[in-house]
């Protein structure tokens, strides 16, 4: 890797197997299983995609429904081993994708506070220290002692938020949560990924909101039907995406 380079993305593909026939029962689909049966359709999600991220840099993935977007992060994150190709990163990932996944819905909001925290790798007293900072930006004050099942998913969002940004990685990657959550706390979230930007951290985003994306991103990489159509600065991308 060159020495600004943070993240590069080298011929990538990512290939899922679908079910090609219904299967109606868990013992049907044994029995089709044995005798071989069972058949599926090859499904490429992402074709031969190569970018390169430099350090501070903060990239937008763009592209419509089912265009690759979330995979293409979730292979960044190592949440997914891609079929062909390579991805290198260097240094620590913050990924914020399916935001309170790993919550224990019976838990209290404070338990799950500690058990994400050791999930996401921070020692108990790293996470008291920050267990304020959590409850105050989270604003989720008077439910700390709920179970997190009672909670709506935009409140789960808010904790999982909270949680995942106390740090400062790296590297964070950021997969639609600024969509959930009322208008007010996707502004905080978006200042706060600012700052994590303006302390040197490189941002992956995925977002479908055009607008956003070029208002925290100065790259942008666009994807088509799983290949990368575009890739490169987010001012001149951003006008033919919105004229496409
Ligand atoms: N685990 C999986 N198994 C099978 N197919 C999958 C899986 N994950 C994603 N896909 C398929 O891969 C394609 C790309 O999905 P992906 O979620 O990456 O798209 P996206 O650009 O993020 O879409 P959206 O804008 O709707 O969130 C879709 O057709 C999707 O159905």
């Amino acid at each position: 890797m060159e020495n600004q380079e943070i993240v590069r993305v080298d011929q990538v593909s990512m290939k899922f197997s679908l079910a090609s026939e219904r299967v109606d029962s868990f013992k049907e689909y044994v029995i089709k299983t044995i005798k071989r049966q069972l058949s599926y359709d090859e499904f490429w999600a992402l074709k031969d995609v190569s970018f390169s991220v430099s350090r501070g840099d903060a990239v937008g993935l763009v592209g419509l429904n089912g265009s690759g977007k979330s995979t293409m992060l979730k292979v960044i994150a190592g949440v997914l081993k891609p079929t062909k190709g390579s991805v290198t990163v260097g240094g620590s990932v913050a990924p914020l994708i399916e935001l309170g996944a790993g919550f224990d819905m019976d838990l209290t909001a404070e338990e799950n506070v500690f058990l994400n925290g050791a999930l996401l790798g921070y020692s108990r007293q790293e996470m008291e220290r920050c267990y304020e900072d959590i409850v105050d930006f989270s604003e989720l004050r008077d439910f700390m002692n709920t179970p997190v099942k009672n909670f709506s998913s935009g409140m789960v969002s808010r904790l999982g938020f909270s949680i995942a940004t106390i740090g400062t990685p790296d590297i964070l990657i950021v997969d639609e949560v600024l969509s959930v959550g009322d208008f007010h706390f996707q502004t905080k979230c978006q200042n706060r990924i600012k700052e994590m930007l303006s302390k040197g951290t490189t941002l992956l985003f995925v977002s479908h909101s055009i607008e956003q994306v070029e208002s925290l991103c100065n790259k942008i990489v666009w994807l088509e039907k799983g290949s990368l159509k575009m890739f490169g600065e987010a001012k001149g991308i951003a006008k033919i995406y919105s004229a496409s």
